[in-house]
């Protein structure tokens, strides 16, 4: 029997983090093809729905060859059906933190697979708790700068550790790239890294 070579796989994203993210399961990707979409989004669209969206529009923005197989996501923070994006300044950075202090939020990451003429999309859901923040601690997180970029102004991955001190789901999934869904979406089309 003949086997067929799985495809080339390219990652549609400027995200350090998910190239990083990817690395620590043994894939390497063969591209990076960043996409560039209007995120924007709809009026009454929920946090769910927009994130889906978001994940499949930039899996169709990005050329791809017959060979290749394109994965893209899309992480957003909701606090109830509010969309929390990435902040556009510190005041809006501050507002975000000041909404989920002393409550939980969910993080929500869609990944999109593109391959062979189709494109899949899976929704991984996060449930996370920020303890209470003071003025001070506020003031001294957002000095720090750490918020730029990052959905909902915040990287658990980074200082804000210290304000969560609860999880619930997938801490890939918080941080831009679920893992173990990732790894299997990928499985399936004969993609694997060291652990898969
Ligand atoms: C909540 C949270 C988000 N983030 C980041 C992950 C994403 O990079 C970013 C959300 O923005 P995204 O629009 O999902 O991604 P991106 O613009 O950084 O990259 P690309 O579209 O090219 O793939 O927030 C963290 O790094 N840690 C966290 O705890």
């Amino acid at each position: 029997m003949t086997q067929t070579a799985p495809p080339r796989l390219i990652l549609g994203s400027a995200s350090p983090r998910r190239l990083e993210l990817l690395a620590q399961i043994g894939l390497c990707p063969d591209a990076l093809r960043p996409a560039d979409i209007d995120e924007t989004p709809q009026k009454a669209e929920t946090p769910r729905d927009y994130v889906r969206r978001m994940a499949l529009e930039k899996a169709e923005a990005i050329p791809l060859a017959e060979d290749e197989a394109l994965l893209t996501a899309d992480t957003t923070v909701a606090v109830g059906r509010r969309i929390l994006g990435k902040p556009a300044d510190r005041d809006e950075a501050a507002a975000f933190m000041r909404l989920m202090s002393g409550r939980r939020h969910r993080v929500l990451t869609a990944i999109a697979l593109r391959h062979g003429g189709r494109s899949r999309v899976r929704l991984v859901e996060t449930q996370v708790r920020m303890r209470p923040i003071d003025a001070a601690a506020l003031d001294a997180y957002l000095d720090a700068g750490d918020w730029q970029g990052k959905a909902g102004g915040y990287a658990i991955q980074g200082a804000a550790a210290a304000f969560i001190p609860w999880i619930q789901g997938s801490f890939s999934a918080v941080v831009g790239l679920p893992l173990s869904e990732t790894a299997a979406m990928l499985a399936a089309i004969g993609i694997t890294g060291g652990t898969t």
